[in-house]
């Protein structure tokens, strides 16, 4: 057994070695920009017409009609399984209590007597969720934008998604859209589907904000219609995982958990991180052997030879190590993983202990799945009820107010050579002394 071939193995790496260790596979950025930006181009002036041809050209699938219809809705409610129409709706119930909870209220408060400051959540009208279904058709992805999407109160929810080679949507999904009450499904993938919701065509509706995960494509679509105005979620691209672990973890339940995000995609990346020579040894035998029996195994295989296996010499440097690299997702699978969770500042999400497997937040816990990747997670938080809101600030300043903090104004004003700024005070100041307006 060659494991090494699947892993790299870094054993007690010296600190020179950290920028290799942190190193993620990067896409061609130039690359993926010249093959994005002429289809954005063309959808932003063909509309239809342009979806149709790169429809047929990347989906394989000649499509008239892009939206869904109430009869293929209807379909999909009756081929989906029981078993997952319920599992569905347990998900979406933890997602929303999990998403609920972070309603926030805002206090109004009075930072000198008379001035007044409030600030409410206002949702963003018009949103627009990509659902990934390239090589698996990520209906979890759509519980994790539609149900925040929902209780933020954004009226209009545009929702795309790519057609499966036969021309229809995965009943999962619509089966989740139609749970959600969501109607405006749209049968359109790729780079194709953000240029449709960024720029709107004659079928889709244009939006203000677009969201959710996708392969490179989408993500440097995403990335490129931000330059025109419309806003983004977060760059949340290839999977990944980072697990910390002891001696006191299951080799098996470790070895399961990276290769649920290798199986994601050929440019996932996932990262062991353990101070136990042994443990190392024996999720890499486990990681070889659950391999062949993986039905992505060709897909998991190929993000493994991206991913590191890394040897440190104290939890100290794992933490720091993990830190550094800011996984999207991290597993903590130590007997004081609690202590050592305290200790993270940069992750999307985290999972703690032995029971905590990283499914659990892609699907059903109540988290949100939708991370960032990349690194983005030193900065970015993943999506969550804040994202499908504005936070409009208010303010109201009473005569009594303004006579208090007129004067602090005009003296920074001046000083930022802005008189038309003093003048505002100075103006209404002068009004309320003399009833008159200084001219
Ligand atoms: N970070 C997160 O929160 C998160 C969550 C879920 C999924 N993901 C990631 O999302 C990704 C999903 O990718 P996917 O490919 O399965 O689905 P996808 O829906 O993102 O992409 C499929 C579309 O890509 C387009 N495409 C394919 N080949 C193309 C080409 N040569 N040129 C231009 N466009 C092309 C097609 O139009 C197709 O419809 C995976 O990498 C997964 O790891 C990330
Ligand atoms: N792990 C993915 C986020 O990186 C989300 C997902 C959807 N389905 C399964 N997993
Ligand atoms: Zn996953």
């Amino acid at each position: 057994m060659n494991f090494s071939l699947m892993m790299k193995i870094y054993r007690n790496p010296e600190f020179s070695q950290w920028s290799e260790l942190l190193h993620r596979p990067a896409a061609d950025t130039r690359a993926l920009e010249s093959a994005v930006l002429p289809i954005l181009e063309a959808v932003k002036l063909r509309g239809d017409a342009a979806l149709r041809e790169y429809t047929a050209r990347f989906d394989g699938v000649a499509l008239t009609d892009f939206s869904v219809s109430e009869s293929e809705f209807q379909a999909a409610e009756e081929s989906c399984p029981k078993d997952l129409k319920k599992a569905i709706r347990l998900a979406q119930k933890n997602i929303e209590t999990f998403h609920r909870s972070q309603i926030e209220k805002h206090e109004e408060v009075e930072t000198l007597p008379g001035v007044r400051c409030w600030r409410r959540s206002v949702p963003i009208e018009r949103v627009g969720l990509y659902v990934p279904g390239g090589s698996a058709p990520l209906y979890s992805t759509l519980l994790m934008l539609g149900v925040p999407a929902r209780i933020a109160g954004c009226s209009e929810i545009v929702v795309c998604t790519p057609p499966q080679p036969d021309g229809t949507v995965h009943p999962a999904i619509l089966f989740t859209a139609k749970t959600l009450g969501l109607s405006k499904v749209f049968k359109v993938g790729g780079a194709q589907a953000i240029a449709a919701m960024a720029y709107g065509t004659e079928s889709i509706p244009a939006v203000y904000k677009i969201f959710g995960p996708g392969n490179a494509y989408v993500t440097a679509a995403k990335q490129l219609v931000a330059r025109d105005g419309v806003a983004i979620d977060l760059p949340a691209g290839p999977s990944e995982v980072a697990v910390i672990c002891d001696a006191t973890a299951q080799p098996a339940f470790v070895a399961a958990d990276l290769l649920s995000q290798a199986e994601h995609g050929t440019d996932s990346q996932v990262l062991l991180i353990t101070w136990d020579e042994n443990t190392l040894k024996a999720v890499m035998r486990e990681v070889e052997r659950q391999l062949t029996d993986l039905p992505r195994r060709d897909i998991a295989q190929k993000a493994l030879e991206n991913s590191k296996a890394i040897l440190v010499n104290t939890p100290d440097e794992a933490l720091q190590l993990s830190n550094a690299y800011a996984p999207e997702h991290l597993i903590i699978a130590c007997a004081d993983a609690r202590a050592l969770a305290q200790r993270v500042t940069n992750a999307g999400s985290v999972f703690i202990g032995h029971y905590s497997c990283e499914s659990a937040g892609d699907y059903a816990s109540g988290t949100n799945h939708t991370l960032p990747t990349g690194g983005y997670a030193r900065a970015y938080s993943g999506v969550s009820l804040d994202s499908f809101v504005k936070k409009i600030t208010f303010q109201h300043l009473s005569p009594d107010g303004l006579r208090r903090l007129g004067p602090v104004i005009e003296t920074m004003a001046e000083a930022e050579n802005l008189s038309a700024h003093r003048r505002a005070v100075s103006i209404r100041l002068n009004y309320l002394k003399t009833n008159t307006i200084d001219r």
